[in-house]
């Protein structure tokens, strides 16, 4: 039989996402999430094949070999295993690859060396990748492990928008740039909105706005990627739902000099205890928006400052790109809050856009419009989904 099976693995900090998918139609035969891993107290496991009982239990999950490990055993109780012969490939979401990787690779050992060596650029996320790859391998040595890098779709962005205005010789020395990540999520976004308007993507402008616990925007110009918020971490740019987005860097020796806070400290700071979280207590949007329309004042602001530094981008993206046919809302809080897509765009005629509320509102699921016919500028509310996209690009590759 044909293998065209593929499993995708997408491991954050503390969690593991993975979906097997057929392909090339892409259909789902299961998805899982595996959360708490390496916390204290016991993780967690959601699995839900396509066919029978979405199953849940609670486990130790020590590390993500270990969370992987039972992902696999979830599959393999469906007749999915990752030894199974129908699986063609396992397709990696890597999320640094530095300048080094710009198309979907093949794991080997030279590429596990690479992503070793950006581990101190994503020290949160490439260990966990690295994790993922290594136990699949173990389980299965034979399935080709493919890597596709968060940061791969922002290497074309030009050296005036990637370089920060250091010393050139330190940046070179310590690899300090912009990278920029979601990538995979901003090249299939802003593919599908090209789609929506009936037009190529090599023919449209679209700022693509990727708003999740992590959130940032990019600009893309004929379906490359230009510019994009995110910059040598995931910290830098929009605000997010525990980190901070941009900051005058001076903030940092403040904290150190005038708190005695450690490196360390200011790094947990930016990251776990700040955005949303750090201005209200929840860093989940749906949150805020309840209570700042029960009158919470710290919800409000929080919600406006969040709102202020996506114009604020918005705004500067208009200027980067000069024409710009379509906006486009993608994850969580892009996908699901209709306050947010209001706000980030009232009053902003000037610039051609405007949001039509019934459309804004209105329970679609799909890529939509939600501009008013009138409207220069399409808005447009587009799902993203990484794991159809990694699914592809491995399948693609393992068959070329
Ligand atoms: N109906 C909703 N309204 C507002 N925000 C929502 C809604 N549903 C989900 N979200 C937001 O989406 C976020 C998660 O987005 P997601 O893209 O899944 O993030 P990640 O991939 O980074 O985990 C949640 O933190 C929540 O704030
Ligand atoms: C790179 C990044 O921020 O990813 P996530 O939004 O999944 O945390
Ligand atoms: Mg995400």
């Amino acid at each position: 039989m044909n293998a065209t099976q593929v499993l995708v693995l997408n491991s954050g900090s503390s969690s593991l996402k993975y979906q097997l998918l057929d392909m090339p139609e892409g259909r789902r035969l299961a998805t899982g999430l595996v959360e708490r891993i390496g916390e204290e107290g016991p993780g967690r496991l959601v699995h839900t094949p396509a066919e029978g009982e979405r199953r849940e239990r609670e486990l130790p999950l020590p590390d993500h070999a270990a969370a992987l490990r039972a992902a696999g055993d979830e599959l393999a109780a469906d007749g999915l295993g990752l030894d199974s012969p129908g699986l063609a490939a396992v397709g990696h979401r890597v999320v640094h690859g530095g300048r080094t990787f710009t198309e979907p690779t093949v794991v080997d050992e030279r590429v596990l060396a690479e992503i070793e060596r950006l581990v101190p650029l994503a020290p949160l996320h490439n260990p966990a990748n690295l994790a993922g790859i290594r136990t699949a391998l173990a389980i299965n040595p034979d399935v080709p492990q493919v890597a596709v890098f968060d940061t791969a779709f922002h290497t074309t962005i030009p050296d005036h928008a990637a370089c920060y205005a250091i010393d050139a010789e330190v940046a070179a020395e310590h690899r300090v740039r912009r990278y920029g990540f979601h990538g995979t999520s901003h090249a299939f976004v802003s593919r599908r909105t090209a789609e929506l308007l009936g037009r190529r993507p090599e023919e449209v402008n679209v700022i693509t706005l990727h708003l999740g616990n992590g959130a940032s925007a990019a600009a893309v110009a004929g379906g490359r990627c230009v510019d994009t918020s995110m910059g040598l971490t995931p910290l830098q740019g929009l605000v997010m739902g525990t980190r901070s987005g941009d900051i005058d860097p001076a903030v940092v020796f403040h904290l150190s000099r005038v708190a005695g806070m450690s490196v360390a400290e200011i790094d947990e700071l930016l990251n776990s205890h700040s955005g949303l979280r750090g201005l209200c207590g929840d860093n989940d949007m749906r949150e805020v928006v309840r209570r700042m329309d029960a009158g919470d004042e710290r919800a409000r602001l929080a919600f406006d400052v969040y709102i202020h530094r996506l114009r604020s981008y918005l705004g500067a993206y208009f200027a980067v790109l000069g024409r710009v046919d379509a906006v486009a809302f993608t994850a969580g809080v892009g996908e699901n809050a209709t306050r947010v897509r209001t706000a980030a765009v009232a009053g902003l005629d000037a610039l051609g856009l405007a949001v039509d509320e019934r459309l804004n509102t209105a329970a679609d699921r799909g890529p939509r419009l939600i501009s008013p016919e009138y409207a220069r500028v399409a808005v447009a509310v587009v799902p993203t989904d990484e794991e159809l996209e990694i699914a592809t690009q491995a399948f693609a590759l393992v068959n070329a």
